[in-house]
Protein backbone atom coordinates (compact mmCIF):
# COMPACT_ATOMS: atom_id res chain seq x y z
CA UNK A 1 0.00 0.00 0.00
CA UNK A 2 1.45 3.45 -0.82
CA UNK A 3 1.74 5.83 2.10
CA UNK A 4 1.92 8.51 -0.39
CA UNK A 5 1.44 9.09 -4.39
CA UNK A 6 1.48 11.74 -6.86
CA UNK A 7 0.80 12.32 -10.44
CA UNK A 8 2.38 14.79 -12.19
CA UNK A 9 2.31 17.29 -9.66
CA UNK A 10 3.26 20.61 -10.57
CA UNK A 11 3.45 24.14 -8.66
CA UNK A 12 3.63 27.50 -10.36
CA UNK A 13 4.08 30.79 -9.07
CA UNK A 14 3.36 34.06 -11.41
CA UNK A 15 4.72 37.42 -10.99
CA UNK A 16 2.56 40.44 -12.57
CA UNK A 17 5.72 41.16 -14.34
CA UNK A 18 5.23 37.66 -16.14
CA UNK A 19 7.87 36.14 -14.57
CA UNK A 20 7.01 32.72 -13.94
CA UNK A 21 8.39 30.36 -11.48
CA UNK A 22 8.03 26.25 -12.02
CA UNK A 23 9.14 24.91 -8.65
CA UNK A 24 7.94 21.21 -9.55
CA UNK A 25 7.28 20.44 -12.78
CA UNK A 26 5.25 16.96 -13.30
CA UNK A 27 6.20 14.74 -9.88
CA UNK A 28 5.81 11.24 -9.81
CA UNK A 29 6.19 9.34 -6.48
CA UNK A 30 5.68 6.70 -4.85
CA UNK A 31 5.96 6.04 -1.48
CA UNK A 32 5.22 2.90 0.68
CA UNK A 33 3.69 2.65 3.98
CA UNK A 34 6.92 2.30 6.78
CA UNK A 35 9.42 4.16 4.43
CA UNK A 36 12.13 6.58 5.56
CA UNK A 37 13.09 8.71 2.32
CA UNK A 38 14.98 11.42 1.90
CA UNK A 39 14.45 14.53 -1.04
CA UNK A 40 17.58 16.07 -1.77
CA UNK A 41 18.88 18.38 -3.90
CA UNK A 42 20.29 21.88 -4.75
CA UNK A 43 18.39 24.61 -3.33
CA UNK A 44 15.74 26.08 -4.93
CA UNK A 45 14.88 22.58 -6.73
CA UNK A 46 11.23 22.40 -5.17
CA UNK A 47 12.03 19.76 -2.05
CA UNK A 48 10.20 22.33 0.54
CA UNK A 49 7.61 22.60 -2.28
CA UNK A 50 6.80 19.17 -2.66
CA UNK A 51 6.43 18.56 1.16
CA UNK A 52 4.50 21.93 1.87
CA UNK A 53 1.85 19.84 -0.79
CA UNK A 54 1.81 16.57 0.24
CA UNK A 55 1.12 18.27 3.80
CA UNK A 56 -1.63 20.28 2.65
CA UNK A 57 0.04 23.26 3.76
CA UNK A 58 -0.11 24.36 0.24
CA UNK A 59 -2.11 23.07 -2.95
CA UNK A 60 -0.47 22.19 -6.34
CA UNK A 61 -1.26 24.11 -9.65
CA UNK A 62 -1.99 20.69 -11.16
CA UNK A 63 -1.59 17.46 -10.33
CA UNK A 64 -3.00 15.00 -8.02
CA UNK A 65 -1.40 13.63 -4.86
CA UNK A 66 -3.02 10.32 -3.04
CA UNK A 67 -2.54 9.65 0.78
CA UNK A 68 -3.31 5.71 1.64
CA UNK A 69 -4.91 6.10 -1.83
CA UNK A 70 -7.06 8.70 -1.12
CA UNK A 71 -6.38 11.84 -2.85
CA UNK A 72 -6.81 15.10 -1.26
CA UNK A 73 -9.11 17.16 -2.35
CA UNK A 74 -7.29 20.82 -1.97
CA UNK A 75 -10.69 23.09 -1.54
CA UNK A 76 -11.96 20.74 1.26
CA UNK A 77 -11.28 22.43 4.17
CA UNK A 78 -12.52 19.54 6.60
CA UNK A 79 -10.54 17.08 4.86
CA UNK A 80 -7.51 18.52 4.99
CA UNK A 81 -8.36 19.20 9.10
CA UNK A 82 -8.53 15.55 9.03
CA UNK A 83 -5.56 14.61 7.62
CA UNK A 84 -3.99 17.09 9.63
CA UNK A 85 -5.36 15.95 12.94
CA UNK A 86 -5.39 12.11 12.37
CA UNK A 87 -2.84 11.09 9.48
CA UNK A 88 0.09 13.58 9.04
CA UNK A 89 2.74 14.77 11.63
CA UNK A 90 5.20 17.70 10.85
CA UNK A 91 8.58 17.99 11.98
CA UNK A 92 10.57 21.70 11.01
CA UNK A 93 14.23 23.06 10.88
CA UNK A 94 13.46 26.05 13.13
CA UNK A 95 11.47 23.41 15.71
CA UNK A 96 8.78 25.49 16.14
CA UNK A 97 7.77 25.37 18.96
CA UNK A 98 5.47 27.52 21.32
CA UNK A 99 7.64 29.53 23.27
CA UNK A 100 5.48 30.11 26.45
CA UNK A 101 4.72 26.48 26.87
CA UNK A 102 7.11 23.85 27.90
CA UNK A 103 7.57 21.04 26.72
CA UNK A 104 4.83 19.22 27.84
CA UNK A 105 2.14 21.67 27.04
CA UNK A 106 3.90 21.81 23.90
CA UNK A 107 3.42 17.97 23.32
CA UNK A 108 -0.11 18.13 24.66
CA UNK A 109 -1.21 20.95 22.08
CA UNK A 110 -2.15 18.74 18.96
CA UNK A 111 -3.89 16.40 21.59
CA UNK A 112 -5.85 19.04 22.95
CA UNK A 113 -7.18 20.00 19.39
CA UNK A 114 -7.83 16.78 19.04
CA UNK A 115 -10.19 16.74 22.34
CA UNK A 116 -8.09 14.25 23.78
CA UNK A 117 -8.98 14.56 27.84
CA UNK A 118 -6.43 16.24 29.68
CA UNK A 119 -5.49 13.18 32.03
CA UNK A 120 -5.23 11.09 28.72
CA UNK A 121 -3.27 14.42 27.57
CA UNK A 122 -0.75 14.15 30.10
CA UNK A 123 -0.24 10.56 29.89
CA UNK A 124 0.35 10.18 26.14
CA UNK A 125 2.83 13.46 26.44
CA UNK A 126 4.69 11.82 29.38
CA UNK A 127 5.29 8.56 27.44
CA UNK A 128 6.06 10.63 24.73
CA UNK A 129 8.73 12.89 26.19
CA UNK A 130 10.16 9.44 27.60
CA UNK A 131 10.43 7.96 24.39
CA UNK A 132 12.59 10.70 22.67
CA UNK A 133 14.79 10.70 25.99
CA UNK A 134 13.35 14.31 28.02
CA UNK A 135 11.78 12.67 30.94
CA UNK A 136 13.70 14.81 32.99
CA UNK A 137 13.12 17.81 30.94
CA UNK A 138 9.22 17.79 30.70
CA UNK A 139 8.27 21.44 32.63
CA UNK A 140 11.42 23.25 30.87
CA UNK A 141 10.43 25.98 28.64
CA UNK A 142 12.19 25.66 24.54
CA UNK A 143 14.05 28.37 25.79
CA UNK A 144 15.89 26.46 28.79
CA UNK A 145 16.81 23.65 26.27
CA UNK A 146 19.32 23.31 23.62
CA UNK A 147 18.54 22.63 19.89
CA UNK A 148 18.78 18.93 19.70
CA UNK A 149 16.57 18.37 23.01
CA UNK A 150 14.18 21.18 21.04
CA UNK A 151 13.80 19.33 18.23
CA UNK A 152 13.39 15.87 20.07
CA UNK A 153 10.36 17.72 21.68
CA UNK A 154 8.78 18.50 18.06
CA UNK A 155 9.55 15.02 17.39
CA UNK A 156 7.20 14.18 20.14
CA UNK A 157 4.40 16.94 18.88
CA UNK A 158 4.33 15.31 15.89
CA UNK A 159 3.77 11.72 17.39
CA UNK A 160 0.95 12.64 19.09
CA UNK A 161 -2.00 12.24 16.91
CA UNK A 162 -0.32 8.55 16.44
CA UNK A 163 0.02 9.97 12.76
CA UNK A 164 1.07 7.61 9.78
CA UNK A 165 3.26 10.00 8.11
CA UNK A 166 5.43 12.58 9.23
CA UNK A 167 7.02 15.14 6.98
CA UNK A 168 10.50 16.70 7.97
CA UNK A 169 11.87 19.67 6.26
CA UNK A 170 15.34 20.00 6.73
CA UNK A 171 14.82 19.18 10.65
CA UNK A 172 18.84 18.58 11.35
CA UNK A 173 19.49 21.82 9.15
CA UNK A 174 19.89 24.25 12.17
CA UNK A 175 21.97 21.86 14.44
CA UNK A 176 25.29 20.39 14.47
CA UNK A 177 26.46 17.18 12.45
CA UNK A 178 26.29 14.85 16.56
CA UNK A 179 22.96 16.55 17.40
CA UNK A 180 22.23 16.30 13.64
CA UNK A 181 23.17 12.20 13.92
CA UNK A 182 21.48 11.78 17.13
CA UNK A 183 18.18 13.33 15.91
CA UNK A 184 18.23 11.20 12.82
CA UNK A 185 18.83 8.09 15.02
CA UNK A 186 15.56 9.11 16.74
CA UNK A 187 13.35 9.28 13.82
CA UNK A 188 15.24 5.82 12.23
CA UNK A 189 14.36 4.35 15.01
CA UNK A 190 10.25 5.47 15.48
CA UNK A 191 10.34 4.56 11.71
CA UNK A 192 11.37 0.97 12.37
CA UNK A 193 9.45 0.60 16.23
CA UNK A 194 6.41 1.90 15.22
CA UNK A 195 5.54 1.86 11.36
CA UNK A 196 5.65 5.42 10.87
CA UNK A 197 6.68 7.00 7.20
CA UNK A 198 8.97 9.55 7.08
CA UNK A 199 9.32 12.19 4.66
CA UNK A 200 12.53 14.18 5.38
CA UNK A 201 14.00 17.06 2.95
CA UNK A 202 17.93 17.49 3.52
CA UNK A 203 21.10 18.36 2.97
CA UNK A 204 22.75 16.22 5.16
CA UNK A 205 24.33 13.24 3.68
CA UNK A 206 24.29 11.56 7.03
CA UNK A 207 20.06 11.65 7.08
CA UNK A 208 20.30 10.92 3.35
CA UNK A 209 22.51 6.97 4.52
CA UNK A 210 20.19 6.30 6.83
CA UNK A 211 16.96 6.40 4.44
CA UNK A 212 15.94 3.61 2.93
CA UNK A 213 15.66 5.42 0.07
CA UNK A 214 17.17 8.94 -1.53
CA UNK A 215 15.23 10.77 -4.46
CA UNK A 216 17.19 13.66 -6.02
CA UNK A 217 15.07 16.96 -7.50
CA UNK A 218 16.82 19.64 -9.54
CA UNK A 219 14.69 22.53 -11.27
CA UNK A 220 11.66 21.04 -10.07
CA UNK A 221 12.05 17.34 -11.71
CA UNK A 222 13.23 14.22 -10.12
CA UNK A 223 16.78 13.51 -11.89
CA UNK A 224 16.63 9.67 -10.64
N1 LIG B 1 5.77 31.64 -2.26
C1 LIG B 1 6.59 31.61 -3.30
N2 LIG B 1 6.50 32.54 -4.29
C2 LIG B 1 7.31 32.50 -5.35
N3 LIG B 1 8.29 31.58 -5.57
C3 LIG B 1 8.43 30.64 -4.62
C4 LIG B 1 7.61 30.60 -3.44
N4 LIG B 1 7.99 29.53 -2.70
C5 LIG B 1 9.01 28.93 -3.37
N5 LIG B 1 9.27 29.61 -4.51
C6 LIG B 1 10.30 29.26 -5.53
O1 LIG B 1 10.09 27.89 -5.86
C7 LIG B 1 11.35 27.24 -6.04
C8 LIG B 1 11.45 26.02 -5.13
O2 LIG B 1 11.54 26.46 -3.78
P1 LIG B 1 11.67 25.45 -2.54
O3 LIG B 1 11.61 26.28 -1.30
O4 LIG B 1 10.69 24.37 -2.71
O5 LIG B 1 13.14 24.85 -2.74
P2 LIG B 1 14.02 23.94 -1.78
O6 LIG B 1 14.59 22.86 -2.63
O7 LIG B 1 13.22 23.54 -0.60
O8 LIG B 1 15.18 24.94 -1.35
P3 LIG B 1 16.08 25.00 0.02
O9 LIG B 1 16.97 23.79 0.01
O10 LIG B 1 16.83 26.29 -0.14
O11 LIG B 1 15.10 25.04 1.18
C9 LIG B 1 12.43 28.29 -5.80
O12 LIG B 1 12.83 28.82 -7.05
C10 LIG B 1 11.70 29.33 -4.97
O13 LIG B 1 12.27 30.61 -5.18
Amino acid sequence: MNIVETRNLAKYYTFDSGLRVEALRGINVNIEEGDFVSFMGPSGSGKSTLLNIVGCLDQPTSGNVFIEGREIDYRNSSNLVRLHRQTIGFIFQAFNLISTMNAMENVCYPLYFNRVPHSRQEKRATELLNLVGLGDRMHHLPSELSGGEQQRVAIARALANNPKLILADEPTGNLDSGTGKKVTDLMRKINREQGVSFLVTTHDHEMARTADRVIKLKDGKITD
